[in-house]
């Protein structure tokens, strides 16, 4: 039997000032499943995931979460989201532990139970002596890690990711894919990974190709790669990517 879905958006569309930036997207994602979200750079995998995490509407289509409706019951449906954004979440001149804490009071976690999962979180990450610091101090790379750990404390059913590994050297990129990777497949949590990293799409379990606003393909990695004529999985990103769109 297969796993429910987790999400689903359905023929999603969205302009910006009557020109298109998604055109029909369709979506699904199930537990323990890491989605690549893969497009060059104007594709519109932020303004997909800003709909997804209900930062704007569309202008036709519809979001289920967990089995709620995301324009009718948001905050229910908010609830088993964890997101990653391009642009920071952390404030910047607070330490790395009041930003944490900020955002499990939001989510109504208790004191004692927020500073364990605090502690366990910037621990995994190999940050475990930087909860008194301030987020200023902390390299760009290390910045990233804590919006990580920001993004899990509530334990989300769902992980959204928007080019998470931008600014980290390739050791820290390959160690935080590496912990999204493990969370997916351990905890069971469906990761929606957005990157414009051709490299970095191949790890994902599968992978959903967009390009100007329409999705080019939505499958396994390994049909994606059957499908090809022998080619690398750069290569043929690539080539799919030149193809005209519908
Ligand atoms: N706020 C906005 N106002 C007007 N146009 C926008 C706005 N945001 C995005 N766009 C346009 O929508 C299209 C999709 O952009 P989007 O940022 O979603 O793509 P992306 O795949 O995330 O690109 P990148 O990898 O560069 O972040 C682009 O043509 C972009 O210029």
């Amino acid at each position: 039997m297969s796993t429910p879905f987790l999400l689903t958006a359905q023929n999603l569309h969205k302009a910006y000032n009557g020109k298109p930036a998604l055109k029909g997207v369709n979506l699904t994602l199930r537990a323990g499943e890491m989605l690549a979200l893969l497009g060059p750079n104007g594709a519109g995998k932020s303004t997909l995931l800003q709909l997804l995490t209900g930062l704007f509407s569309p202008d036709q289509g519809t979001i289920v979460v967990m089995g709620h409706d995301l324009q009718r019951h948001p905050s229910r449906a908010l609830a088993s989201l964890g997101v990653v954004f391009q642009q920071t979440a952390l404030d910047i001149d607070l330490t790395v532990m009041a930003n944490l804490l900020f955002h499990t009071d939001l989510h109504g976690l208790p004191r004692i139970m927020a500073r364990q999962r605090i502690a366990d979180g910037l621990a995994a990450m190999g940050l475990g002596d930087q909860a008194r610091a301030v987020v200023r101090s902390l390299s760009g790379g290390n910045r990233r890690k804590v919006e990580l750990v920001r993004a899990l404390l509530h334990e989300p059913a769902l992980l959204l990711m928007d080019e998470a590994t931008v600014g980290l050297d390739p050791a820290s990129r390959q160690h935080l894919l590496d912990q999204v990777r493990s969370l997916c497949h351990a905890r069971g949590m469906a990761v929606l990974w957005a990157t414009h990293l051709i490299e970095e799409a191949k790890v994902a379990d599968r992978l959903l190709l967009l390009h100007q606003g329409t999705v080019r393909f939505d499958g396994s990695i390994d049909t994606f790669m059957s499908a090809s004529s022998g080619n690398d999985f750069q290569a043929e990103v690539l080539q799919q990517l030149e193809k005209p769109g519908p």
